[in-house]
């Protein structure tokens, strides 16, 4: 049986003094940044020049506000298992600083303002695929498959790789195959990037009875999963080049960081120390930040041999 390593909340009750800053981290504003950058690179590859300002801002701030508040829903939905976890149980929700019907309230004001402001100054097809995002990852992925599968990141993984896609559209209102292959970049980074952590957390995931790999399937199947979607990684990485999308600052600058990634999860397999999941870990979200920092530079600076 899963035990709480925290003070039970209850529905309403408030046990802290909840400020800005409790409402702040709802948001898991970092993970919001990253795919606001993934969305941003989708809104610029999407056009020759530079991208209308007012698409721009309400493009971002919408994807934002949406992503945000499927990130509150996650909270409020997960409380019960976050407080079984050390690495979660003084998120706002779980300490009672914010009530589960005030978090409730910010997600739906949140994601309110986010499909109005996508649908009103940027266009249908973006708000109804941000929305499906966030249903993904609020719905399908927390509340059903993160407890059902250790397959429950790559399919939930979907959700938090379409941001690239939900740039495109906001641009150029429709789906195209280069926006795709974007998504399938953070789709196949999105495993090694989990794994690495739930390695290192596997107590944690444990004790809150959740079926993450390295719980199902043991820390040595999880190493070699995480080795071979890096590998697999390395090839998608390599599409945008083929496919004429990229050029030679993609090609090199993603070889160089997908070299370093393998590097880690080698490590990770055959020379695991005690600090080697979590370095994995942090060493993939700067692994993205880049590579788009890449695709970014890359566009406009085309350099062809
Ligand atoms: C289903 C897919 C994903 C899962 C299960 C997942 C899981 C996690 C977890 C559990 C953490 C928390 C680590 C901690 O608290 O120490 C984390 C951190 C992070 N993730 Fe992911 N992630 C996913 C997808 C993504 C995506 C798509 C992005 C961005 C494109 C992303 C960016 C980040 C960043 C930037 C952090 C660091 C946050 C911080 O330090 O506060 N993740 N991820
Ligand atoms: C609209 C849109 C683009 C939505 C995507 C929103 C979003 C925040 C995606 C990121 C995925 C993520 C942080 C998963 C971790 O959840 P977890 O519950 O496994 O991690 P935790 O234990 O840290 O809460």
């Amino acid at each position: 049986m899963a035990k709480s390593i925290s003070a039970p909340t209850r529905r309403g009750i408030n046990y802290q003094q909840a400020n800005w800053r409790d409402y702040y981290e709802l948001t898991k504003p970092k993970v919001v940044m990253l795919l606001l950058l993934t969305a941003l690179v989708g809104m610029c590859l999407a056009t020759e020049g530079w991208v209308q300002w007012k698409v721009l801002l309400a493009g971002m701030t919408g994807i934002g506000l949406l992503s945000s508040s499927a990130a509150v829903i996650n909270h409020v939905v997960d409380h019960r298992i976050d407080g079984m976890m050390a690495r979660t149980v003084n998120r706002p929700v779980v300490k009672g600083k914010v009530s589960i019907d005030r978090a409730l309230w910010f997600a739906a004001i949140l994601g309110a303002a986010g499909f109005v402001i996508l649908s009103a100054w940027v266009n249908m097809l973006t708000a109804m695929l941000t929305l499906a995002s966030l249903v993904g990852y609020a719905v399908i992925y927390t509340m059903f498959l993160k407890r059902a599968t250790p397959q429950n990141i790559v399919i939930g993984g979907l959700a938090g790789a379409a941001p690239p896609l939900l740039g495109w559209t906001a641009v150029t209102n429709e789906v195209h195959a280069h926006a795709l292959l974007l998504v399938l970049i953070v789709f196949t980074w999105t495993p090694p990037h989990f794994w690495a952590l739930a390695i290192h957390r596997k107590k944690d995931y444990a004790r809150a009875n959740i079926p993450m790999l390295p719980v199902t399937h043991g820390e040595e199947f999880t190493k070699t999963s995480v080795l071979g979607y890096t590998i697999l990684l390395v090839l998608v990485c390599l599409l945008p080049y083929l496919v004429g999308m990229s050029h030679m600052i993609y090609l090199i600058g993603s070889l160089v960081l997908n070299a370093g990634f393998c590097a880690w999860a080698y490590r990770l397999k055959f020379a695991c120390e005690e600090d080697t999941a979590i370095k994995t870990f942090r060493y993939s979200i700067v692994h993205l930040m880049l590579l788009f920092v890449v695709l970014l530079f890359d566009h406009y600076m085309p350099i062809t041999l």
